[in-house]
């Protein structure tokens, strides 16, 4: 079996900026994996390249085998939250996701699943453009599951999460990993997650990977 996410000596430069430089990362099923780095360090660039949005200048990064390009059936595959800013402030949360299913020709029933799942029924029917940055990072949670996928990738996923909003998403990843009956293993607070779920790990982890780029004001 494929290991979930597969990152072998990626680098990318944006001009003068090294933002990857020989990114070599692997990621097993079932693991919750936190890339911790300083601003401009490369972790959202990574993120970008795994998802095929970053060309890189060399190497490889595969999902659940294969470049995100070439996968059969992307949503079912990986659900990410990039930039919880893009939604339209005008629509309400369901009919993002609403809008989102049609797309991704989905299952419309999986609109009251995924905001049920990150408990965002009550302002279901709320203008986004009301929303605190806490309530966007679950609706952005929500898209990003609507395909019920097994890897999810998240950037700063935590990011305006108050106290209880931050265990609630640490509880939210360890059950997305464990369901099919694996461990999970975060580090108490991280910028960046990774984490997917499926059958085959038996250990926990958490893993920095070289190669990301010294941020000058580090
Ligand atoms: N589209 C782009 N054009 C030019 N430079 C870019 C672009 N995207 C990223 N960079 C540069 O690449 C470097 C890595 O940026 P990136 O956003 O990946 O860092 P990060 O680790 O996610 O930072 P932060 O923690 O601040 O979000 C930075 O120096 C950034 O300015």
């Amino acid at each position: 079996m494929n290991a979930a996410i597969e990152v072998e000596a990626l680098s990318k430069r944006f001009g003068a900026v090294v933002a990857l430089e020989d990114v070599t990362l692997k990621v097993e099923n079932g693991r919750v994996v936190g890339f911790l780095g300083p601003n401009g360090a490369g972790k959202s660039t990574l993120m970008r390249a795994l998802l095929g949005l970053v060309r890189s200048d060399s190497g490889e990064a595969h999902i659940a085998g294969l470049p995100y390009a070439h996968l059969p059936a992307p949503a079912k595959t990986v659900g990410a939250v990039l930039d919880i800013a893009s939604a339209h402030p005008r629509m309400t949360a369901r009919a993002h996701l609403h809008t989102y299913v049609a797309l991704g020709g989905m299952d419309r029933s999986r609109v009251d699943t995924v905001l049920s799942l990150v408990g965002a029924q009550s302002y279901a029917d709320r203008r986004i453009g009301t929303f605190s940055t806490g309530m966007r990072q679950r609706l952005a949670l929500a898209t990003a599951m609507l395909g019920d996928p097994d890897i999810l990738v998240l950037d700063e996923p935590s990011n305006g999460l108050d106290p209880s909003g931050s265990a609630w998403l640490r509880t939210f990843l360890r059950e997305f990993a464990d369901a099919d009956g694996a461990p999970y293993c975060s580090p108490a607070m991280c910028s960046t997650r990774l984490s997917t779920r499926s059958t085959t790990s038996s250990s926990s982890t958490e893993a920095a990977p070289s190669g990301l780029a010294h941020s000058n004001d580090s």
